[in-house]
């Protein structure tokens, strides 16, 4: 250990120490004490005992700081801009080297914002977050469900937002791709161990295992480039087509600069995927295009699945929302997916279903480089791990009301007058400013995000990109599901499920079996 480390290690231990937080128990810390499974729990019983900001050793050189007051975690969120170094090493031993998913602000900037302008803009202005082909398909393969049986939450949950990811990346060409099983196997494998093998900071090279793992990777890269070849393929062969219709013989980028969508919502130029990746890589890559697909997959899964859940365990849930579809639609003249910004109810049922149970039990920063000066005057030093235990925070009392712990969508309504906020933050041409009329009279949907506490896809400078994407495509699939089909419990399939951590995101486990009932509509 050099100097200016052994320095940095003094300062850490001396304003480590001034923070509240039970004493070391051991030279190892606190990091024996927790697992995964009962992080929450543990930290639970720190904040009562100390506070709001908990310190905790989790070893000699790591100090862990939790934070459960909204307004502070608000200012955290803002300030600390890295992630630890292990998120980034769990994405780059899987992927390669990403400018979107590594642990430095710096390096992955300008990657967000130009992702963060592609995502909410062209993709929601049109009002076409998920499009119909994918919802079609999705509905083709519940008629083959039925065929065979029933289906569990999760299976279909998994198949579904895979359908959602891959067509939004890569187009058309993806549901019609004949390795799309096999590309989703090996997803689900990697998601199985990436965080394993991340916990080593030298990767281990003389562990058979590893190289096993290295080699799915591998073999996910060789796919990945696959699928992106077919789209570019159907991108030129239908740029071809519509040429030759308008008598032109011109092809590629230059006549597609503004066709990044196709008629049917989908998109269907590589712009898209060149924006993701660039040219970061010769060696490797698609890094960014393989880590979207890996997180964005994982994360819109685990709340589909927690919607599905949420909607056979309260069928009183499930009918009402069916009553708004039917309403909005029946009164509508407007294209289907402009009316989801009028189902109040049921984008109320997605943030509830977010805000009851998020993606993963805590959020993560650090700061490297130099001390987190708080306004309340706690200094957290530099290198601190900064954790935010969001099922406490989402589920806390004193920001949610007494009946936090309750399922409960009508908490993000309001009887007031005025449109749903959804509405004025993506203007649509034509859309007026409704309110939904439903059985307890006309309901606004709020603005989730004015609850400091509501943190399912992050806050601050790392905050997650998708989140408006994924919200209105899930609402969107939800929408024509519901219309479609009764959703029920397998008779005999009552087990009460719990927040389980599984493929690296929490889900209500084990997962219901359910039946879909077709409806006459
Ligand atoms: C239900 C679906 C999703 C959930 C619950 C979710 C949740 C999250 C969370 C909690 C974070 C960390 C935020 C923070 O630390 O403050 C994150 C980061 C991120 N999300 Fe999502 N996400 C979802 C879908 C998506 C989708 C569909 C995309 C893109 C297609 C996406 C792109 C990203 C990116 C790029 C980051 C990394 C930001 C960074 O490190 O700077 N997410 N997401």
């Amino acid at each position: 250990m050099d100097f200016t480390h052994l320095i940095k290690l003094v300062k850490l231990w001396a304003k480590g120490s001034k923070l509240p937080g039970p004493p070391c128990p051991s030279f190892y810390g606190h990091s024996r004490l927790f697992s995964s499974e009962n992080i929450t729990d543990f930290l639970s019983k720190s904040h009562e005992k100390y506070g709001s900001i908990v310190r905790l050793w989790l070893g000699p050189t790591q100090l862990l700081v939790s934070i459960k007051d909204p307004a502070v975690i608000k200012e955290m969120l803002v300030k600390a801009e890295d992630k630890l170094p292990s998120t980034g090493r769990a994405f780059r031993l899987a992927f390669g080297r990403s400018s979107l998913f590594a642990s430095s602000f710096e390096k992955v900037q300008k990657r967000r914002e130009s992702l963060a302008v592609q995502m909410n803009g062209k993709l929601l202005e049109r009002a076409n977050a998920i499009p119909s082909k994918v919802v079609d398909c999705v509905m083709e393969r519940i008629d083959s469900i039925m065929a065979k049986g029933v289906v569990d939450c999760r299976s279909f949950s998994q198949h579904t937002a895979f359908s959602m990811l891959g067509s939004t990346l890569f187009g058309d060409a993806f549901l019609a791709w004949s390795n799309a099983a096999v590309y989703e196997e090996l997803l689900m494998k990697i998601a199985k161990e990436a965080c394993y093998w991340a916990s080593y900071s030298i990767p281990p090279f003389w562990k058979r295992g590893f190289w096993r793992y290295k080699c799915l990777c591998t073999r996910l890269r060789c796919l990945t480039q696959d699928i992106i070849q077919q789209c570019r393929q159907n991108h030129k062969f239908s740029q071809l087509n519509q040429n030759s219709c308008n008598g032109a013989t011109k092809i590629g980028r230059e006549t597609a600069t503004d066709a990044v969508f196709s008629s049917g919502g989908v998109m269907e130029d590589d712009l898209f995927l060149a924006e993701l990746d660039g040219r970061l890589n010769k060696n490797e890559p698609c890094g960014n295009t393989m880590g979207v697909m890996f997180h964005g997959c994982l994360t819109t899964a685990g709340l589909i699945g927690n919607i599905l859940t949420r909607l056979v365990m309260h069928p009183e849930i499930q009918d009402k929302i069916y009553s708004e579809i039917m309403m909005v639609r029946k009164r509508s003249t407007k294209s289907e997916v402009q009316n989801i910004y009028e189902m109040n109810f049921l984008l109320a049922t997605v943030y509830e279903s977010a805000r009851h149970l998020p993606a993963g039990p805590l959020l993560q920063r650090c700061s490297q480089g130099q001390d987190l000066n708080l306004k309340t005057g706690i200094t957290v030093p530099a290198g601190s791990i900064l954790v935010v235990p969001i099922q406490l925070v989402q589920m806390d009392g004193s920001s949610w009301g007494n009946d936090a712990s309750e399922f409960n969508p009508h908490r993000f309504l309001s009887k007031a007058d005025g449109g749903s906020y959804l509405e004025q933050m993506v203007p649509i041409a034509g859309a007026t400013r409704e309110v939904v009329d439903c059985t307890d009279g006309p309901l606004v949907l709020n603005d989730p995000n004015v609850n400091d506490s509501f943190l399912p896809f992050g806050s601050g400078k790392r905050a997650c990109i998708g989140q408006k994407f994924a919200i209105l495509g899930i609402a969107t699939l939800f929408a024509s599901l519901v219309q479609h089909y009764e959703i029920r419990l397998q008779p005999g399939s009552e087990d009460d499920p719990k927040p389980t951590m599984n493929n690296c995101v929490l889900q209500l486990l084990p997962s219901p079996k359910i039946v879909f009932v077709k409806r006459n509509c």
